[in-house]
């Protein structure tokens, strides 16, 4: 079997090949702002079918992998940062908070289709407004969802996380990884 990887984020192509799991780009169009639910579980479970639905398959060897991550916190979900007007205001909201990061993943092959989220739970220190500044000058932000990227130079707002690491990262990678080998695939 063949894994299709349904997805433009550089982080999820990355996972894949931590753990020695071939895959081939085909990058979906979908507008996200489409999308107006408020439970974040139901959302990026949403988003991923809607990625995962919109590659097409092309024969019964493909197995398609789509993935959605956002942050939320309180009522809020915050997905990319759409300025940097946009990513202090998370980031100030997150800071000496805790919120949870939600990825939802869809698989799908010709006969068969799966779709599950994974939470993982992040403590923040309390950020001051010069480091808030300081971290947005080095445009790591906006391309990570609540504008920050615990991989990269946002590691130094995080206290401690509950969950899967890589949740955060974009891809819960060892759930992937077992639900993948009920797809054929395997490492
Ligand atoms: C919270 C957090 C998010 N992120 C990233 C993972 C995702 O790539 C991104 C959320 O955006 P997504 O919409 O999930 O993904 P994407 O637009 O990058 O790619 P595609 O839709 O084509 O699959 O935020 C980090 O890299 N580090 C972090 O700490």
């Amino acid at each position: 079997m063949n894994l299709i990887l349904a997805s433009s984020s550089p982080r999820r192509q990355e996972l894949l090949k931590q753990v020695h799991i071939p895959f081939t780009i085909r990058k979906p169009d979908v507008d996200e702002s489409q999308i107006t639910i408020t439970d974040p579980a139901e959302k990026v479970k949403q988003l991923a079918l809607r990625k995962g639905r919109q590659v097409p398959i092309q024969n019964n060897n493909e197995v398609i992998l789509a993935a959605d991550t956002i942050v939320a916190f309180e009522n809020n979900i915050f997905e990319k940062p759409k300025s940097k007007l946009d990513a202090y205001q998370m980031l100030q909201k997150l800071s000496g908070n805790t919120h949870e990061v939600y990825t939802g993943v869809m698989l799908r092959s010709t006969n068969k289709e799966l779709l599950f989220t994974e939470c993982t739970t992040v403590h923040f220190w309390t950020l001051t407004d010069e480091e808030i500044d300081a971290y947005l000058a080095t445009n790591d932000a906006y391309d990570k969802a609540g504008g920050y990227g615990i991989q990269s130079v946002g590691a130094m707002f995080v206290k401690g996380i509950n969950g899967d690491y890589y949740n955060v990262v974009g891809l819960p990678l060892s759930t992937v990884v077992r639900q993948l080998r009920d797809f054929g695939i395997s490492h």
